[in-house]
């Protein structure tokens, strides 16, 4: 592998290296010990839902094999790993009752990575709301703000002084434009009223869990949206005003109100009847200042006027000149240092870590001599990390960079077949390999970006 140190890209001193994974996508075992059900086993298990019927049953099988987990992340030289916590194996209902063998598992992951000298980050929610609680509305019924502060204080008091960096709420653009608008995602509905409702109930879990940590936590806490940047396909003014549009419903719906901003005026356009408002009380609860922002980034996309594409009228034009990956997006890394600037300034300077990137190739099934060559993989972390390096050179405060992901892992309805992983998982197996991007993203850890 690459030996060359160039310096030409070293990160600043304490720049934090990890990767990430999340509980239903890499875990298995989701009903083992008392855990209760989530909506994605529900999810899961209806006919239908899942490419190749795939189910998070197994996954990577890390419920049992986390102790291997934690010696492969110490072959990667990762300094931080960026794990979810499953709530219903926390909580089975999700309110009231702690399952102790369930708080169990992620207390012996903690003090596995601590002993191994690697950080842990802790994500409250990566998308496996318990099943219980949809019974009672989930993400529709305003009491889940104090559901998920209950949720949150069990695990800040039991991580005091050893988790010292929490996400309250991954992605939750995804959460609601999937699970509610379109229903490609649990649970499944698909209706622009319940995402406006769910949309504003997940800010305000994220504001009385970040009021609820400032009571009984120690640390920081932040959340982790999805930012992913627009750019107009022409100078059209039409399509400037779809670029607005697309702009406000994915990256500005989460970002202003967390911001003291409020919903961005083109949400009501977006929207039309199914846009409402709220108190601002609700808004005062949501603007709870935090510590740091996490950012996952995939890909731009560069939007023209489509009157049909509901509820946005906006639809992606194919960039046929770039490279795109098996999830079909694009890969421009410029577009990762515009985002990066942009979000340093919307937060006001907020301390930035990048909590996913990376990309989906087509990897065989099982390695090969004991390789796993992915030389797309290996282009895309390297010149995303240039171009992250880029954005710190233009004044952003980026801490960090997690890879997504650890491992190849459960991509929620599109199943195994999208493998994010610089680690290789033979799913007959459950055998592990690192790819030539895990190899040479610890070479990138060990000299702290020298080698690029
Ligand atoms: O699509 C790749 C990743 N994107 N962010 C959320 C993760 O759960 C996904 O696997
Ligand atoms: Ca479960």
């Amino acid at each position: 592998m690459i030996t060359k140190d160039t310096g030409n890209y070293l990160f600043p001193e304490g720049f934090l290296w990890g990767a990430a994974t999340a509980a239903y996508q890499i875990e298995g075992s989701s009903m083992a010990d008392g855990a209760g059900a989530s909506i994605w086993d529900r999810f899961s298990h209806t006919p239908g839902n899942m490419r190749d019927g795939d189910t998070g049953d197994v996954a990577c099988d890390h419920y049992n094999k986390w102790r291997e987990d934690i010696q492969l992340m110490k072959r990667l030289n990762l300094q931080a790993y960026r794990f979810s916590v499953s709530w219903s194996r926390v909580m089975p209902e999700g309110r009231g009752a702690i399952n102790e063998k369930g708080l169990a598992f992620y207390d012996r992951l903690v003090d596995g990575l601590l002993e191994a000298g690697i950080e842990p980050l802790c994500t409250l929610y990566h998308w496996d709301l318990p099943a219980a609680l949809d019974d009672r509305g989930g993400w529709l019924n305003p009491d889940i703000a104090d559901w998920f502060a209950d949720y949150g204080q069990v695990l800040f008091e039991k991580f005091k002084g050893r988790v010292k960096t929490w996400g309250t709420i991954n992605e939750p653009w995804v959460i609601v434009d999937g699970g509610y608008l379109h229903g490609a995602l649990a649970p499944g509905h698909r209706s622009a009223f319940e995402a406006m409702i769910a949309g504003h109930n997940i800010l305000r879990a994220h504001g009385a869990a970040v009021k609820r940590f400032r009571q009984v936590g120690e640390g920081d806490i932040g959340i982790v949206l999805n930012i992913e940047p627009k750019y107009p396909a022409s100078d059209r003014p039409e399509d400037e005003a779809a670029r607005r549009r697309a702009d406000a419903q994915m990256n500005r719906w989460f970002l202003d109100p967390l911001m003291g901003r409020g919903y961005p005026q083109e949400l009501e356009d977006v929207y039309g009847e199914a846009y409402r408002d709220f108190p601002q009380a609700d808004f005062d609860l949501i603007a709870q200042p935090t510590d740091w922002m996490g950012l996952n980034w995939y890909t731009r996309s560069v939007p023209e006027n489509a009157p049909d594409a509901w509820p946005v009228r906006a639809r992606p034009v194919k960039q046929v000149q770039h490279a795109h990956t098996e999830t079909g997006w694009e890969v421009y890394p410029p577009a990762l240092t515009d985002t990066l600037v942009w979000l340093h300034e919307q937060t006001n300077g907020l301390p930035l870590m990048i909590t996913e990137n990376g990309s989906a190739w087509y990897d065989p099934p099982h390695a090969i001599d004991g390789r796993v060559h992915d030389p797309m993989r290996v282009e895309y972390l390297k010149n995303h990390l240039k171009a992250a390096h880029d954005a710190i050179g233009k004044g952003v405060d980026l801490r960090g960079y997690m890879a997504w992901s650890l491992l190849d892992n459960l991509e929620w309805s599109l199943g195994y077949s999208k493998r994010f992983g610089i680690t290789h998982v033979n799913f007959q197996t459950q055998e592990r390999t690192i790819k030539d991007s895990g190899l040479l993203y610890a070479e990138v850890i060990k000299s702290n970006g020298g080698v690029l």
